[in-house]
């Protein structure tokens, strides 16, 4: 059967059984959405998915059993994005190596792919002579996605990507993320503790608490009519909740960083106009109100 199958998976610290019998799965082209509370055990299901964790249970891909000894042929498939893309990213290398390190992991490099990489992700190729501490963090979480897609995978799992960004980066990078996996047919299981966010990316969601699948259902009528009480309690935890894109903007369009010197492409919706300083290359406006005015409308920056 094809997709990302996880299934009855359970991983043991010690004593303590983080997650208990767990079963996911993410279809081919498809976005899966794992919510829960902190310490639900979210993350410790991607990291077992990627064999970073040991666990029982049973993980496929595309109708392949994969076991530790499978790891080129997984990592080759399936990636992961982190947090923190700080963590992710050597210091000591500039962005054009870091991801023409990925390339290489399975393949020869053609000339002129690094360029291609960063174009996918709306970064500038100049960038690619930068260390990552030049770069801001939503700079740097199009590089750790960038390097991923370099994989050539078909699954990723992206595990809180947005939740170190201010509102503007995560918006942006939620817009990417979206564009990539329409372009690319890519599947995501996307781990997050932000209702709003799963709203935007998902088409199904699960719900975990204490280690285990409390609901799954396709989005829209989790958020309608959820079945669990935990689900309920989760959100009605939420003071507002955003919608899909496509039926009313939550985050709206990406703003293009400017490409030359008479500034971003959007500039006439940008409400945030007067603030706009085209010699100093960016966006200013990373105010949340500025968003809701321009109903979500953000820069990458
Ligand atoms: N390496 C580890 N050793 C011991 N316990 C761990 C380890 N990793 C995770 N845990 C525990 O497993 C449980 C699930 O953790 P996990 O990080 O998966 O939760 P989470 O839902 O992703 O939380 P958050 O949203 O805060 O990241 C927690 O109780 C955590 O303390």
């Amino acid at each position: 059967m094809q997709g990302l199958i996880i299934e009855n998976l359970t991983v043991r610290f010690g004593a303590f059984k983080a997650i208990d019998n767990v079963s996911i799965n993410v279809p081919p082209g498809s976005v899966v959405g794992l919510v829960g509370e902190s310490g639900s055990g979210k993350s410790t299901i991607g990291r077992a998915a990627s064999f970073m964790t040991p666990y029982s249970g049973k993980i496929s891909l595309d109708g392949k059993v994969v076991s530790s000894g499978d790891l080129k042929y997984l990592r080759s498939r399936m990636q992961m994005v982190f947090q923190d893309p700080t963590a992710s990213l050597n210091p000591r290398m500039r962005v054009g190596d870091s991801i023409q390190e990925a390339i290489k992991v399975n393949r020869a490099m053609v000339p002129g792919e690094v360029g291609h990489y960063l174009d996918m992700v709306h970064l500038n190729k100049e960038l690619a002579d930068r260390y990552p501490y030049e770069l801001s963090g939503g700079q740097r979480q199009r590089v750790a996605i960038a390097r991923v897609l370099a994989v050539k995978p078909s699954y990723i799992i992206l595990d809180e990507v947005t939740s170190a960004l201010d509102v503007s980066a995560q918006a942006a990078i939620l817009n990417l993320l979206r564009e990539l996996q329409s372009k690319l047919g890519l599947s995501y299981l996307f781990i997050s503790h932000n209702l709003d966010t799963v709203r935007f990316m998902c088409d199904r969601i699960a719900v975990m608490y204490l280690g285990r699948i409390v609901e799954e259902n396709d989005a829209e009528t989790f958020f309608q009519n959820p079945q669990h009480p935990y689900s309920r309690a989760l959100l009605a935890a939420v003071p507002r909740l955003g919608v899909r894109m496509d039926h009313a903007p939550l985050t709206g369009d990406i703003m293009e960083r400017p490409r030359n010197a008479t500034g971003c492409r959007f500039q006439d919706r940008c409400p945030a106009g007067p603030k706009f300083k085209p010699d100093r290359d960016i966006c200013r406006s990373r105010d949340p109100q500025d968003l809701m005015k321009t109903r979500g409308y953000a820069c990458h920056f």
